[in-house]
């Protein structure tokens, strides 16, 4: 029996390109779902709906009715139970660290990254530990309805065969940082190997790059122009942790007498090409310069919580017009990568701090992990929302658990109720990566076995 949608759902027939009603139009998928959430315009759910895909993109959402005498599809996928809705984009993680997850809990940010993650780092980051812990998470990512993520960590050329061998979309970040690691001995090497990664990745139609230094404290002035200069040259953004933590400014002021984000402002690396990760400790100045800037935060709540880094000011930011985007962080600072988890943390805890019961309300969460993370990746053209022209990416949401029934608001289910394990299904670009709950381009249990085997090799620090 289909589902039953209750009062208060915002059920919009929106005018959309269909073929001609004559000839019964080849396609590759019609997907008919119970409810559709679009994402844009904000707030609508369209009942008896469906969603044609052709070439790996939306050729139509029109009513289901239309679309069953309209389209002869090579497959039918009929959802009578699910909700289907934009892949999530997780906006900041460091994916290859899910073979650090729970190697150092309960620590500061400095104490955890100094005396265990970066030693940890030192003995075992290879290109072998990146393109098993990138296959590790994309099981994970895809499992939790993750279609695309924004991965800062040493090997993106690693990142990116894990990644396109999972057929997830992702943006490997060409790092930089000051200390010498295994991907690279220095500042020049690092610019080097990324923009040989950009060069040999351009053409992908699921891989991009971004430029990413790693935080203000571990890169030079120097490095910080030329990741500007290059990421001018090559058009592409640049990602960056920022203000994660009230010691991280207080130590920038004492030792340069300025806070990092007026450093930042100062050699020009602010833009609406800038994603700026955690930004916990801000001025109300500096919240009206983000927006000026058009740069995106990439909040991470969870991550920000464990470490006790502090409270990104989410109402703030969105009050004055900053796109926000939501991050896992790694999975050793998290410890998971589900961003369903996420975007409800991110709710939540925007009203705990504000008071205000009003403050980060759902359909603005749901933005946040669809669109808001697209458009911080300038790939809202893309993705990010389920419309017409755009890439298939979509997941799908079983509805007809215990814990999701009766639905009075689709939307508030979705973020307040839903959890990563009612996701059943998962497409990018038209291809499922996940059908009924199994996962189709990765062998899971051979993923698993291979993380069982760093877990011999990894000893954490006394
Ligand atoms: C040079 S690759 C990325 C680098 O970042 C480290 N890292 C992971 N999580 C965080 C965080 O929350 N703040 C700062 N740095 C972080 C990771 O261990 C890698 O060394
Ligand atoms: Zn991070």
């Amino acid at each position: 029996m289909p589902l039953e949608f209750g009062a208060g759902i915002v059920t919009t027939a929106r005018e959309l390109p269909v073929a001609s009603p004559d000839a019964p139009q080849a396609i590759d998928l019609l997907v008919i779902p119970s409810a559709v959430v679009p994402v844009e315009p904000a707030g609508t759910v369209l009942t008896d709906h469906a969603i044609a895909v052709d070439a790996g993109r939306i050729l139509a959402i029109l009513p289901a009715a239309d679309a069953r005498a309209r389209y002869a599809a090579r497959e039918l996928r009929e959802l009578p139970h699910h909700v289907v809705m934009p892949g999530l984009v997780n906006l900041h993680t460091h994916a290859a660290m899910s073979l650090l997850r729970g190697l150092a809990d309960d620590l500061s940010l400095m104490d955890w990254l100094q005396n265990h993650i970066w030693p940890a780092e030192g003995a075992h980051v290879s290109r072998a530990f990146c393109l098993d812990g990138v296959r590790l998470s994309a099981a994970e990512f895809i499992r939790g309805g993750v279609t695309c993520a924004n991965d800062m960590y040493f090997f993106p050329d690693a990142s990116a065969e894990s990644f396109s061998a999972a057929g997830m979309r992702a943006v490997v970040n060409l790092i930089i940082i000051d200390f010498p690691s295994a991907w690279a001995a220095g500042p020049d090497e690092y610019f080097a190997k990324g923009i040989a990664v950009h060069d040999a990745v351009r053409g992908d139609p699921l891989i991009r790059t971004v430029f990413a230094p790693h935080a203000p404290y571990t890169v030079s002035d120097d490095a910080l122009r030329k990741a500007r200069a290059y990421a001018d040259e090559l058009g592409i953004g640049i990602h960056m942790h920022v203000h994660e933590t009230a010691f991280e400014v207080a130590d920038a002021v004492e030792k340069t007498g300025k806070r990092p984000w007026q450093r930042l402002k100062d050699l020009g690396m602010l833009g609406p090409d800038f994603i700026a990760v955690h930004m916990t400790q801000l001025t109300d100045q500096e919240i009206a310069e983000a927006a000026q800037f058009g740069v995106h935060v990439a909040h991470c709540p969870e991550s920000n919580l464990k470490l006790a880094s502090g409270f990104c000011p989410t109402t703030k930011l969105l009050a004055a017009g900053v796109n926000l985007g939501i991050g896992t962080d790694g999975a050793a600072s998290n410890n998971d990568l589900d961003l369903f988890g996420e975007m409800r943390t991110a709710a939540l805890i925007a009203k705990g701090i504000s008071g205000d019961a009003q403050a980060f309300p759902a359909a603005k969460a749901l933005h946040a992990a669809t669109l808001g993370g697209a458009k911080a990746l300038g790939m809202d053209g893309e993705i990010g929302s389920l419309v017409a022209g755009k890439a298939a990416d979509f997941i799908a949401i079983e509805m007809n658990a215990p814990h999701l029934q009766p639905v009075y608001n689709v939307i508030s289910h979705l973020v307040y109720a839903a959890g990563r394990g009612d996701v059943s299904d998962v497409y990018v670009a038209g291809r499922p990566l996940m059908r009924e709950r199994r996962l189709t381009t990765l062998d899971e249990e051979a993923v698993v076995a291979n993380a069982m085997q760093w877990r011999t090799r990894i000893k954490p620090a006394p």
